[in-house]
């Protein structure tokens, strides 16, 4: 495996800009791991900048170090993770665009890595779960949003980052037995929201149910609904609490800390899990990279949770 530089060796603040420091995906024979950076924002709703994340969850990634203690692993070493960089997405064109992101993680993923998208918006759960759907067939969604992503149309328009799941729904790509949300919580556009939510095959942990009944219930119910077939986790990052990610576009109070949106990643280890995302860091809202440090996190934990498989 060739892993991170050794932050003892080089300077934190230099070396490669790589997520974590670690080998391009043109420095390794092979990987299991592929993180891509998808830089796209032309399906946001409100403030713009999720095109900037990837570059910003990178910068906020140097401070990562090998070994995991709460999972007792070591991600880098038992896995081969690299950095395929990004991908080139039209953003005059979100069809196109949209394409271009289903055969970038599809190439990859036919190639046997494990993909972990680096958003942009959530518009990019939709390819990615085409391209996930073409290799695996119906994949269960555990999707980590203040927001369901399962509205119809804005302005008309079928590709939204509100939209990705609802898409996905009615092209048949996700389990519906098996989907689900959590940390879901602020203002709806109507009742009805949660009825065609359901009915498109997600059940939900809202964020408040982590106040009245705590993480392990969370992971239970989780663990319970996600066995049994593979699973695509999507974490955008909103459903942490303003406070954890301020650098976002639409931003709901009352969300996780980031200590239970980790602790609640980590309660994964065991299930099979064929993709990755994490979207709509947006680093102009952001300050002394709070939700880049986040999303790293995040990323971190769930390379934990994939070597634990090994
Ligand atoms: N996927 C994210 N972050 N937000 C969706 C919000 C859609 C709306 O403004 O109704
Ligand atoms: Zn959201
Ligand atoms: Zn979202």
């Amino acid at each position: 495996m060739i892993g991170p530089v050794d932050g003892r060796a080089v300077p934190r603040y230099a070396g490669p800009p790589t997520f974590a420091r670690l080998p391009r995906l043109d420095e390794v024979s092979r990987a299991d791991v592929a993180i891509v950076g998808l830089p796209f924002d032309a399906g946001v709703s409100y403030r713009p900048g999720a095109r900037f994340g990837p570059a910003h969850i990178r910068q906020s990634s140097r401070l990562l170090r090998a070994y995991h203690p709460a999972v007792g692993v070591s991600p880098f070493a038992d896995l081969q993770v690299a950095d395929a960089g990004d991908l080139a997405l039209n953003p005059f064109d979100i069809p196109e665009a949209l394409g271009a992101a289903e055969l970038g993680i599809r190439s990859l993923a036919e190639d046997g890595a494990r993909v972990v998208g680096l958003g942009g918006d959530h518009t990019l759960a939709l390819p990615a779960l085409r391209a996930l759907h073409a290799l695996h067939g119906p994949v269960a969604v555990l999707h980590f949003d203040a927001h369901l992503d399962t509205w119809d149309t804005y302005f008309g328009a079928p590709y939204t980052h509100g939209t990705p799941f609802r898409r996905a729904s009615e092209e048949g790509l996700i389990d519906r037995e098996r989907s689900m949300h959590v940390g879901i919580r602020g203002p709806l556009y109507s009742a009805a929201d949660l009825d065609d939510d359901a009915r498109l095959g997600f059940a939900v942990v809202r964020a408040d149910d982590y106040e009245t009944d705590g993480v392990a219930r969370a992971v239970d119910r989780l663990r319970r609904r996600l066995t049994g077939g593979p699973v695509y986790v999507s974490v955008d990052i909103d459903v942490l609490d303003p406070a954890a990610a301020p650098g976002t576009g639409t931003p709901e109070a009352g969300g996780l800390t980031s200590r239970e949106l980790l602790h609640t990643l980590r309660g994964l280890a065991g299930l099979d899990i064929v993709g990755i995302d994490v979207v709509e860091v947006a680093p102009a809202y952001d300050h002394a990279e709070i939700t880049g440090i986040a999303a790293a996190h995040v990323v971190y934990d769930l390379l934990a949770v994939l070597a634990t498989a090994r």
